[in-house]
């Protein structure tokens, strides 16, 4: 067995993306992603996938030229490797990573963001190497299935006039009686009963009454609102003791450690972060402060599945929950997800996913869920396939993109609508 990397294959691609609104603006036709392969000696490919705007893509490129040679079970080399690859400071200082929907941005983030891809892609390759599961050589399943939750999201029937766009079949979604059809399409057509609410789009008051709506429609069932920090600390504690006793947890209801520690404080509501912890580094403060209960972790901007498990384990240290977050993702992305997810104990939350609302993607064969369910792949790797037509495809249209697409920016997508549109200053109420 000859495990040295002898090829990387770097292909940005974009996918299409609905018209979903959040408190930056709304989702662009198509959104930048990176499908990363690593081949070995033997000729075994393993698949990654990252993010794909052009900061990340500046990255993964010296990285994989460095990475040719190396042996691909050498993971932890993975990071050393990684800060060898210099960040442009103006992509970093003083930035927050789409509109801070992605929390803190740092070199260090950054690098993460591209080197979790990589780390996949050796994971799978290792896997198919030695007839595992992803899942075994992160220590084993500790669960047959993970549960994920319906995201729904406000939003337009379609995309605005004039851009071109897929088309989508879930309707609008701009009111309660909106929002309540769109979670019983999830539910029809994925078996999801846990529901989370991306808010932060209209004011509280109407938020509020789509959390009712979905409380009425569907007792008992899980419900999340996250409006990515919009609110002030006294707007979400009315959110909370209006809608606190319907909600499993509020995501991010203020911006940012000091508001989030001032609101857990005042409400017995508990508070899940994607937001204000996105790095180790992020821990202690919001921890030893009792500002967040759940940390809703992104093996994207973690830095792969290994960090995740460490994650999980700082937050169990703590009595903190853990769960996932997600943006815009593929089929390898949710595999990857999917394998360590399987892995982490005390897993009490269903796991956020975009999947759902992905039409297209580069694998075989689409994951399916069942019961709101995904069944853990037990195949060598992740247990997917890449389509080399429709990744051509996809990267086709990146490569006919005049650059505007190729960075996700959701206020840029409002403007088309609304000119004078900028990112609203925080907190909007
Ligand atoms: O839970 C979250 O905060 C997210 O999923 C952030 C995302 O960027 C979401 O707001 C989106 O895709 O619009
Ligand atoms: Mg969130």
């Amino acid at each position: 067995m000859n495990l040295t990397l002898t090829d990387v294959r770097l292909t940005p691609i974009l996918v299409a993306d609905p018209p979903l609104l959040n408190t930056q603006g709304v989702h662009q036709p198509y959104t930048p992603r990176l499908i990363i392969e690593v081949v070995t000696a033997d000729g075994v490919t393993g698949v990654g996938e990252t993010y794909g705007d052009t900061k990340y893509l500046e990255l993964a490129r010296p990285f994989a030229e460095k990475l040719k040679g190396r042996q691909v079970s050498d993971l932890n080399g993975l990071f050393t490797l990684a800060d060898e690859v210099s960040v442009d400071a103006s992509r970093v200082s003083g930035q927050v990573d789409v509109g801070g929907l992605r929390g803190v941005q740092t070199a260090d983030k950054l690098r993460l963001s591209v080197v979790s891809g990589f780390e996949v892609a050796c994971l799978d390759a290792l896997g198919k190497t030695l007839g595992l599961p992803v899942h075994t050589l992160l220590g084993g399943k500790v669960r047959d299935t993970v549960e994920y939750s319906a995201y729904l999201f406000y939003k337009w029937a379609e995309h605005p006039a004039g851009v071109p766009a897929e088309r989508d079949d879930w309707g609008a979604a701009l009111d309660p009686a909106g929002i309540v059809e769109q979670a019983r399409r999830f539910k029809e057509r994925h078996g999801f009963t846990s529901f989370k609410l991306k808010g932060g789009v209209f004011p509280p008051d109407q938020e509020i009454a789509a959390v009712r709506a979905l409380a009425a429609a569907f007792p008992g069932h899980p419900l999340r609102l996250d409006p990515n920090g919009a609110w002030s600390v006294a707007t979400s504690l009315t959110v909370a003791e209006e809608i606190g006793d319907l909600l499993e947890y509020l995501e991010d209801p203020a911006l940012g450690t000091p508001a989030m520690a001032e609101v857990a404080a005042a409400t017995g509501v508990p508070l899940a972060t994607n937001m204000c912890v996105t790095t180790f580094a992020e821990i202690q403060e919001a921890f030893t402060r009792g500002a967040v209960q759940v940390v809703l972790s992104d093996h994207h901007y973690w830095g792969g599945l290994r960090n995740t498990q460490q994650l999980a384990a700082v937050c169990r240290t703590f009595g903190v929950g853990v769960s996932m977050h997600s943006n815009t993702h593929l089929g390898i992305s949710l595999a990857a997800m999917t394998h360590v997810a399987a892995t982490v104990p005390g897993l009490h939350h269903a796991c956020d996913s975009h999947y759902p609302w992905q039409s297209e993607d580069v694998l075989t064969e689409r994951l399916t869920f069942t019961d709101g369910r995904l069944t853990v792949p037990d195949a060598p790797g992740l247990g997917v396939e890449l389509d080399r037509d429709r990744l051509h495809f996809l990267h086709r249209r990146w490569l006919d993109d005049d650059g505007t697409l190729r960075e996700r920016d959701d206020a840029a997508a409002l403007r088309v609508v609304d000119p004078g549109w900028t990112t609203p200053a925080v907190p909007r109420w």
